[in-house]
């Protein structure tokens, strides 16, 4: 069972993203916002581990770890400690606390100290019991599929429980959904839920292939079979042997090349270019694609017996805009891979940000998020990403949702606003119906705000 974590922080933006990326690794996690929240809390349920800031506005983690011993004993505690309290963390430890954290601190030092003392425990019940839970079976995902968010929107769910399911056939899955949504990885999945994941997975751009050299890229051909052939090589079938091969945007393959593919499918045998002789071929293919195939069938641009050959399965892929839900867990995500491989240490979006990311409809998908948190993150000098710092098309969209309206911040208040006022084209009448609010009030808020029209 999942282990059961309970924070005790005030910060909410703070809590928030411990949760979402504590619960990404597959805990369940409660947090309370006081003391006096956590107290009951932790009188009504049994925790494996308190996570808690020492200070709080109306208690002591010292307290509330006294507390937590006489009332839940088995429960681990963790203290969150600033600068200048390690003195008093250090005394907490002594108290029978599991350990301390020093703010300010990536997410992954805690899983650190979560994953050691679980490693200690698991080594200590395995001395004692005499019968270990058995391994996890072969086709589970390795450690490679560990590395994607999995989501928990209903449509993330959905689509990732396709890619189990499909990932141990063998059969040709057809990858559909928006650029940037992820078809690539969602390949990677399923080649590593199958058996072949140990050989190789070889992705083709079909699209950056020009026409003349298809065959021979994805055949191989032999020395001298045409100018500039000066040695035998091998071809993406060859190299894929045993294992995956990936046709990214397979839409964009000529006609003539989609007779040579359907050709080498149906045959499971292909012959490099200036060879005489075939060999076998053992391939399982995925393609993806981000257009309407069988629109391009129906216009006669795409073969329609290799549609349904590719096509034994489909799965689209949801744009992050139908999965809002994962926003964060993906912002998380990319924040902790921006920090590494910039040497940073953010450790989070600002409230505006975060109102305006969720505010923005990410045409550009999973890889524009991860692009703007990159270049975020390198721009910012603090621990908390500030709106200065978001590309404008992010902050100015066309994309303000009337129900996504959140009045219960000034700053976000007045970014909602500017972000209603240009999509209107600075009619007030429209924004004030983006906003769902009469033009009287938004006129009184232009006001409060000083906003010059
Ligand atoms: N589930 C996921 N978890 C974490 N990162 C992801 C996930 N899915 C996609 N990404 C990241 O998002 C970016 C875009 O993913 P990918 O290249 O697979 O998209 P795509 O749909 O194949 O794009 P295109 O249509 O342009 O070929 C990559 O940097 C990838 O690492």
């Amino acid at each position: 069972m999942a282990q059961q974590i309970h924070i005790v922080e005030d910060d909410v933006a703070f809590g928030k993203m411990l949760t979402s990326f504590l619960e990404r690794r597959g805990f369940n996690v409660t947090v309370s916002l006081s003391g006096e929240k956590a107290r009951k809390t932790i009188s009504e349920s049994n925790f494996d581990l308190l996570i808690t800031d020492l200070k709080l506005p109306d208690d002591s983690g010292l307290d509330l770890l006294e507390f937590s011993q006489k009332t839940s004993p088995k429960t681990k505690v963790i203290l969150m400690t600033g600068y200048a309290e390690v003195d008093t963390a250090v005394k907490a430890i002594k108290k029978g606390a599991l350990d301390y954290i020093s703010k300010p601190f990536r997410p992954e030092e805690l899983l650190m100290i979560i994953e050691a003392d679980s490693q200690n425990t698991e080594s200590s019940e395995e001395h004692i019991s005499e019968t270990v839970e058995p391994k996890q079976p072969a086709s589970q995902p390795t450690s490679e599929n560990s590395k994607f968010v999995i989501g928990i929107s209903e449509a993330s769910k959905k689509f990732n429980e396709y890619l189990k399911l499909v990932g141990p056939t063998d059969m040709c899955v057809l990858i559909q959904g928006e650029s940037g949504t992820g078809k690539e990885v969602a390949a990677k999945a399923i080649h590593n839920y199958s058996s072949r994941k140990d050989k190789n997975f070889v992705a083709v751009d079909c699209g950056a292939i020009p026409k003349e050299i298809a065959a021979s890229e994805f055949f191989g051909h032999v020395k001298g079979s045409f100018t500039g052939a000066v040695n035998d090589k091998k071809g993406h079938f060859e190299a894929a042997d045993g294992g995956t091969l990936f046709l990214d945007e397979v839409g964009n393959l000529s006609y003539e090349n989609q007779i040579q593919l359907l050709r080498a499918l149906q045959e499971r045998r292909i012959k490099p270019v200036g060879s005489n002789t075939e060999i076998d071929v053992d391939v399982r293919i995925l393609s993806a694609t981000n257009e309407d195939l069988l629109k391009a069938v129906s216009e006669g641009k795409f073969r329609e017996d290799l549609y349904h050959r590719l096509n034994e399965f489909s799965i689209h892929i949801p744009s992050l805009h139908e999965r809002k839900e994962d926003l964060f867990l993906f912002i998380e995500y990319f924040l902790n891979e921006a920090n590494k491989s910039l040497g940073k240490e953010v450790i989070g979006l600002s409230k505006e940000v975060e109102e305006a990311f969720k505010n923005y409809a990410w045409p550009g998908n999973l890889r524009e998020l991860k692009n703007v948190i990159k270049r975020s993150v390198l721009l910012t000098n603090s621990h908390l990403i500030p709106l200065e710092v978001i590309p404008r098309e992010v902050l100015f969209s066309a994309n303000t949702k009337k129900e996504t309206v959140d009045f219960s911040k000034e700053s976000n208040e007045k970014q909602l606003i500017l972000n209603a006022l240009k999509e209107a084209d600075f009619n007030k009448t429209k924004a004030a119906k983006l906003l769902n609010i009469t033009r009287k009030t938004l006129y009184n808020k232009l006001e409060h705000y000083q906003i010059e029209l």
